[in-house]
């Protein structure tokens, strides 16, 4: 097993400039691929979430082509040209979701198919509301989870369909996504879609509608609970710029709250379509300081040096919420993050992740279904080594631990490649 060793640090300051938005990157990408005309698109996520996009779109007969640092994606005009494919998505939910979504609404036989967590990572609720639409879709291994094949649609031309919205907002994000172009291929007209239960990760659907706005298809919606999608073909705004990572930017914002700072981070700001610049509202409840720029954000340790706990819903920010998990061990009393009962479905169970390995520092943390509460010991353990169960963010949120001056060892650190390849080294230029 690779061991990344992180010496211990006391002090975060520095700039950083964050790679692209994944959930930007990979919406863009399908979007692009789905349209009429060229987009070109600058500082798209380079990581494994987008790669495994790339190579599906690759696969379904898009072509992309990389010029310089910008991807150049040639849309298809609303169908993919390769009719049969087999398709490896890796850990990507989205990439699982809208493909699937897309791809049972199109008329080819396709498969896809993940790494072993994909297999417990669920797509039932996307599934049955694919059905009510006519697609043809079976589970290859358990009933509700991947690997799925996928076939031609069948006739079918309801009004409305409903999805469920509390397991994950991916399941809507999906049908926006692939919903408009298909509908205008059928001849249909629009289409609404009824969200059952209480749609948690809201803030990711405002960023599915925001791009599907700026492709050209504008959806009416009744709060969370109805959407109206037009049958409308997307049409390529010619470039796009992906704003930077703002979960990304949580564990440098953190540092900075932790370590002294000023830690800044620039590609995002106040005008960030990313729900996850709200971190740095926790951040400033826990008593840092933090400035809110259109394109960066600084954050630095609160005036008298002490953080304080928080009692937090975490559901707007499920991811950015981790790295609180861990900030957890340097603020004082107990800070107990709600409403992420989500967690427990995502790379790992975080809650039991995150459980397992805060103890090891010498926390008392306790769990329950949707929520996590950590109360710091006195003095950090030294020399920890951190399990990551295949999950970036536990890799990359841990390495805040060694801002308690003590040495932090990182097992299997590559997992980081999902969202962040370079992560370490960017911390490493932070930290003393
Ligand atoms: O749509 C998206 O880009 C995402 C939605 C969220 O998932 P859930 O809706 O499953 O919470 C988030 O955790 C994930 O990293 C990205
Ligand atoms: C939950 C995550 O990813 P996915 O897009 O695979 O759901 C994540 O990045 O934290």
């Amino acid at each position: 097993m690779e061991q990344l060793h992180l010496p211990a640090a006391q002090r975060a300051a520095g700039l950083v400039a964050l790679p692209g938005s994944k959930s930007i990157s990979n919406r863009v990408l399908l979007l692009a691929a789905l349209a009429d005309g060229v987009t070109e698109i600058d500082n798209l996520l380079e990581s494994d979430d987008t790669a495994v996009m790339l190579d599906a779109l690759r696969k379904l007969g898009i072509d992309w082509r990389r010029d310089g640092n910008r991807h150049v994606v040639t849309g298809g005009g609303g169908s993919f040209a390769t009719k049969r494919a087999d398709l490896f998505v890796g850990n990507a939910g989205t990439a699982v979701r809208p493909l699937t979504a897309a791809l049972a609404l199109a008329d080819g036989e396709y498969r896809i198919d993940g790494v072993a967590r994909m297999h417990e990572r669920p797509i039932g609720d996307l599934v049955d509301t694919l059905r009510q639409l006519g697609a043809r879709i079976d589970y290859r291994g358990n009933d509700g989870y991947p690997p799925l094949t996928i076939g031609a649609r069948a006739a079918n031309r309801p009004a409305s369909v409903s999805v469920r919205g509390d397991v994950s907002s991916q399941f809507l994000t999906a049908l926006l996504l692939a919903l408009p172009n298909a509908l205008a291929a059928a001849g249909e007209t629009g289409l609404a879609i009824v969200v059952e239960g209480e749609l948690i990760s809201k803030p990711y659907v405002e960023i599915t509608l925001d791009l599907m706005q700026r492709f050209g298809v504008a959806v009416q919606r009744d709060g969370w609970q109805r959407f109206d999608v037009p049958a409308v073909r997307y049409r390529s705004p010619g470039r796009v710029l992906v704003e930077g990572d703002a979960s990304s930017a949580s564990y440098f914002l953190a540092a900075g709250a932790i370590g002294g700072g000023p830690v800044r981070v620039s590609g995002v700001g106040r005008a960030s379509v990313q729900g996850d610049v709200r971190f740095a509202d926790a951040l400033l409840a826990m008593g840092a300081q933090c400035r809110i720029d259109a394109d960066a954000i600084e954050v630095s340790a609160p005036s008298d040096g002490r953080l304080r706990a928080i009692d937090l819903d975490c559901n707007l920010i499920p991811d950015a919420a981790m790295t609180l998990a861990v900030v957890a061990l340097f603020a004082q009393g107990r800070t107990c993050l709600r409403n992420i009962g989500s967690w427990r479905v995502k790379e790992t169970d975080r809650i039991a992740a995150l459980a397992t390995e805060l103890r090891k520092f010498g926390a008392a943390v306790e769990e329950g279904e949707d929520w996590l509460a950590v109360t710091p010991p006195a003095a950090l353990t030294p020399g920890v080594a951190v399990d990551t169960y295949d999950d970036h963010r536990v890799a990359m949120c841990f390495s805040l631990a060694s801002l308690g001056n003590v040495p932090v060892t990182i097992n299997d650190p590559r997992c980081v490649a999902k969202t962040f390849p370079d992560y370490f080294d960017h911390f490493a230029e932070i930290v003393r």
